[in-house]
């Protein structure tokens, strides 16, 4: 065992407001050296405000940000050789083939080997010839991964991932998160929905209305996490049958379909099920919010926070 590396990203006191409203209010934030950190938060609930200060891109009020070491302020040129950052918004207005503008960002960086780009452009789908104003969202999407990742960077920034992207894609993408951590290097995605990141990240904070809320070990988050399941059966089932299960609650059938909530491991609720015929499966993710709301304790205190920085 080594000692616990120096921090990639740490935060303190992030502050910020957008002239009477408190975008930010105090945020902390520590992701080590190798790890997928998930930066999680519904819609407005400050990620991109985080991330654009981290990145310098935006000034904060109050707050320290340590960021591989430097200060972003002072060490944005080394900083952004090993750094990959994805904005959320990628103004994309050149007539330029993507090729020649992501070759472009390389110079830009001191270089980047054209395979990588190959490569990258490759597993991605991307047809690297096209320009880059005429391509859908979800293209465009790809050209900014591909620009992000390119450089092999030391530490990845991403904000909002895999929005546009096809599910097959979005699992390549996942894919290329865990070999950039299993190569030491550290990945800090946001996202506003949980099952995005919860397959790849070791942790993840959970941020809303400005503050961070949460900070969880993903196996941990994984273990409690609350699922709506439907079963259908060929025959009339009892709920009775399923009411007292290990992890699951809520039960209640109509006719042939049992609905229920299980929280945890579904194992018991698999067994009992298999003693029947069974004719179909859904099993629903909870939202951020649900799951936000379902198990933290303070989520009434923060519901009435929010509401009251709303009319401050
Ligand atoms: N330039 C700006 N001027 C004024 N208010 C802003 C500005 N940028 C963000 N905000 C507000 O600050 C809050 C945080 O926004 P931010 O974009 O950081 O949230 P987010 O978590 O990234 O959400 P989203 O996923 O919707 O982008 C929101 O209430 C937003 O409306």
């Amino acid at each position: 065992m080594t000692a616990d590396p120096l921090p990639v990203i740490s935060c303190r006191g992030l502050t910020k407001n957008y002239g009477r409203h408190r975008a930010l209010s105090g945020v902390d934030l520590t992701v080590a050296e190798g790890d997928v950190f998930g930066f999680l938060g519904p819609n407005g609930a400050g990620k991109t405000t985080t991330i654009r200060i981290l990145l310098d891109l935006i000034r904060r009020d109050a707050g320290e940000v340590t960021l591989l070491g430097g200060e972003p302020r002072r060490d944005g040129v080394r900083l952004r050789r090993d750094i990959g950052y994805l904005p959320g918004e990628l103004p994309m207005t050149s007539r330029r083939p993507a090729r020649e503008m992501l070759s472009f960002l390389g110079h830009l960086r001191g270089g980047v080997d054209r395979r990588e780009i190959e490569i990258l452009a490759e597993r991605f789908a991307l047809d690297l010839d096209r320009p880059v104003r005429g391509l859908s969202k979800g293209n465009k999407q790809k050209v900014g991964l591909v620009q992000a990742f390119m450089h092999r960077p030391r530490l990845l920034i991403l904000d909002e991932p895999t929005s546009g992207l096809d599910p097959l894609l979005q699992q390549e993408f996942l894919n290329l998160v865990r070999e950039v951590r299993d190569d030491g290097r550290t990945v800090f995605m946001s996202s506003h929905v949980l099952s995005e990141v919860q397959d790849v990240a070791d942790e993840a904070a959970i941020i809303r209305a400005g503050r961070i809320v949460a900070l969880e070990d993903m196996d941990d988050l994984r273990a409690r996490a609350l699922r709506r399941v439907t079963l259908a059966f060929a025959e009339p089932v009892d709920a009775a049958e399923f009411a007292g299960l290990e992890h699951v609650r809520d039960a209640s059938v109509e006719g042939r379909t049992l609905t229920c909530t299980v929280e945890g491991s579904p194992d018991a609720l698999v067994k009992q099920a298999a003693a029947h015929t069974v004719t179909g499966l859904t099993s629903e993710e909870p939202d951020l919010e649900e799951l936000f709301f379902t198990h933290y304790n303070n989520g009434d205190a923060a519901r009435r926070e929010e509401g009251s920085d709303a009319h401050a």
